[in-house]
């Protein structure tokens, strides 16, 4: 995958300048443009090779199809249900963002949100700005005491627990990954979300927004809840029902809500917004100087040392590349395309089985990023729209190739680590063995025959099975040679039941592959 190939971003929200900044001086061409309607982005996008993006865009499959050149979507920021992920990945666009750089900032506005909530502050304020002095109706409530319940206990869930300790609250949660062990340092107690909602004087809750998180809190949830329940929502809109929501706060079953996120933004029903026991915000967490600084830098950071090829940081969408983007991963992924190119050549494609076993211990953590890299060799030709490792996973489904991968930390070859391919399709199979000699992919073997000499997989092929015995070379060299071509290089195998194989690396392929095959028992060409 050419990563290098990324010149030219454009950014449509309000990212800190210092993205901009890094990028131009990394020498990457930067665009600035806000407030493009969906079909101006569908035209204009087709001229970049990189999109940043905050939450404001969303980055739909229309947009991503219209992308023709697309190498990168970055999201300035943690969330990135504003970006078709699915779609991107389909078409080998790495999706990243910047996780952590908000953290602290989204942490800061729950809490705010939560203190806000207990004294009511944002009403008294609009109370004495309308010229009320009202000290009767903002009786408040002590957080001290109270119990928290934090639905979601990563990054901002831990940052929000830390600091409500310190006002003497009681920090209880859920997460489904996070171990109950972990959370406790920290100084969270787990239960499960039936045995939370009843404890808890305030729900706080700091999950992604997937199928499994939409309406969390709703109209059965908040039954369970302690009556006058106060909840914040500074994750996303549609974690908390909106409806339910409401119906809870007419009903005195929610005592106050702080609303940084709605289900639409900006909504367009007010009906949460004018209730009197709702605060809320514009989608602010993220909002702050320090926030924007690193966010903007920490986008513009990956994206150049993606570009570089020195690490993979970020990545939602592409995990296989993690492991892929160092300097000595390089010639086993261009191995690993070379193999499958082979055994595309050598069993068609169709509903094929493709098994790649990595072996030796250097290459434990290799077989993901090789089995893509087998299947982008496999599929390159058959494909009109580039495939490359991060979608090849999905586009082999697809083309209904089954995929399995293995590791054996023994070598049972001459050199140290090897790929072996094993594919089957159309009733015929394939089995090649290859590694790297001096940063040069090499077959070292097919079908149980090993070559004398390891075969330099690079430029044109010829690749055949004969007779030992026969005259076969001088006539397939006298063929060669009628069209026009050179043999630039040359390996054997060794001989098996009467036959070997043959590598032949020629000045340009063979326009009449069948004059050869005429000669041999299969025969297949290739360039790689
Ligand atoms: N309002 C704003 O401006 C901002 C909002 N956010 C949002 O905050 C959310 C959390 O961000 P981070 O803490 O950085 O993410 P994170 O990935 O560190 O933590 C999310 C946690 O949610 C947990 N989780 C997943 N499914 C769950 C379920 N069904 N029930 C309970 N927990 C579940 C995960 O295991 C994970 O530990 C994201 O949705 C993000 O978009 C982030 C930054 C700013
Ligand atoms: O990072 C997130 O998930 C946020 O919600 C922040 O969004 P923003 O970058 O402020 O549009």
């Amino acid at each position: 995958m050419a990563l290098s190939a990324v010149r030219r971003i454009l950014i449509t929200d309000n990212v800190d300048p210092i993205c901009k900044k890094t990028l131009q001086e990394n020498g990457i061409e930067v665009t600035e443009r806000h407030q493009m309607s969906n079909e101006e982005l569908c035209s204009e996008i087709k001229a970049y090779d990189g999109f940043i993006v905050r939450s404001a865009t969303k980055v739909t499959a229309d947009i991503i199809k219209a992308a023709e050149n697309l190498k990168i979507i970055g999201r300035a920021g943690t969330g990135v249900d504003n970006v078709d992920v699915d779609a991107a990945t389909k078409r080998g666009i790495i999706v990243m963002n910047t996780p952590s750089g908000n953290t602290i900032s989204a942490a800061e506005l729950t809490c705010g949100m939560v203190v806000c909530l207990s004294r009511q502050i944002p009403q008294a304020v609009m109370s004495m700005k309308a010229g009320k002095w009202d000290r009767k109706k903002f009786m408040g409530a002590e957080l001290y005491g109270k119990t928290l319940g934090i639905v979601g206990l990563g990054r901002i869930g831990k940052e929000v627990a830390i600091r409500m300790q310190s006002f003497g609250m009681k920090t209880i949660g859920y997460d489904p990954i996070i171990p109950p062990a972990i959370t406790a340092s920290f100084g969270v107690e787990q239960f499960s979300l039936e045995e939370l909602w009843p404890l808890c004087d305030y729900i706080t809750v700091h999950t992604p927004l997937m199928p499994s998180t939409t309406g969390l809190l709703n109209d059965t949830t908040f039954a369970k809840c302690k009556k006058g329940v106060k909840v914040v929502n500074c994750a996303r809109g549609g974690i908390i029902d909106e409806d339910a929501l409401l119906r809870a706060l007419e009903s005195g079953q929610c005592g106050g809500a702080g609303l940084d996120v709605f289900a639409e933004e900006p909504p367009v029903n007010r009906s949460l917004i004018d209730h009197p026991n709702v605060i809320c915000c514009p989608h602010l967490g993220a909002s702050t100087k320090e926030a924007q600084i690193r966010c903007g830098q920490d986008i513009a950071t990956q994206i150049v040392q993606m570009v570089h090829g020195e690490a993979l940081i970020g990545a939602v969408n592409a995990q296989i590349l993690v492991n892929a983007l160092t300097p000595e991963s390089k010639p086993w992924i261009k191995l690993g395309e070379a193999l499958g190119c082979l055994s595309r050549a050598c069993t068609g494609l169709t509903r094929s089985q493709v098994q790649v076993t990595t072996t030796g211990h250097n290459l434990k953590n290799a077989a993901g990023y090789l089995s893509a890299a087998v299947l982008v060799g496999l599929l390159r030709e058959k494909l009109v729209n580039g495939v490359n490792i991060i979608n090849a996973l999905t586009l082999a489904e697809e083309a209904g190739i089954a995929v399995s991968k293995s590791h054996v930390d023994a070598c049972p070859f001459p050199s140290s680590e090897a790929c072996i391919v094993d594919v089957s399709a159309n009733g015929v199979s394939c089995k090649i063995v290859g590694s790297i000699q001096g940063n040069i992919p090499v077959l070292l073997g097919i079908n149980g025959s090993v070559f004398k000499k390891p075969f330099s997989l690079n430029g044109n092929l010829l690749l055949f099975r004969a007779s030992a015995k026969s005259q076969v070379l001088p006539t397939i060299a006298g063929i060669l040679s009628e069209s026009g071509l050179d043999i630039e290089s040359y390996s054997a195998s060794s001989v098996t039941e009467g036959e070997q194989w043959c590598m032949m690396g020629l000045s340009s392929l063979l326009d009449n592959l069948a004059a050869v095959k005429v000669h041999v028992k299969e025969a297949a060409q290739f360039s790689i």
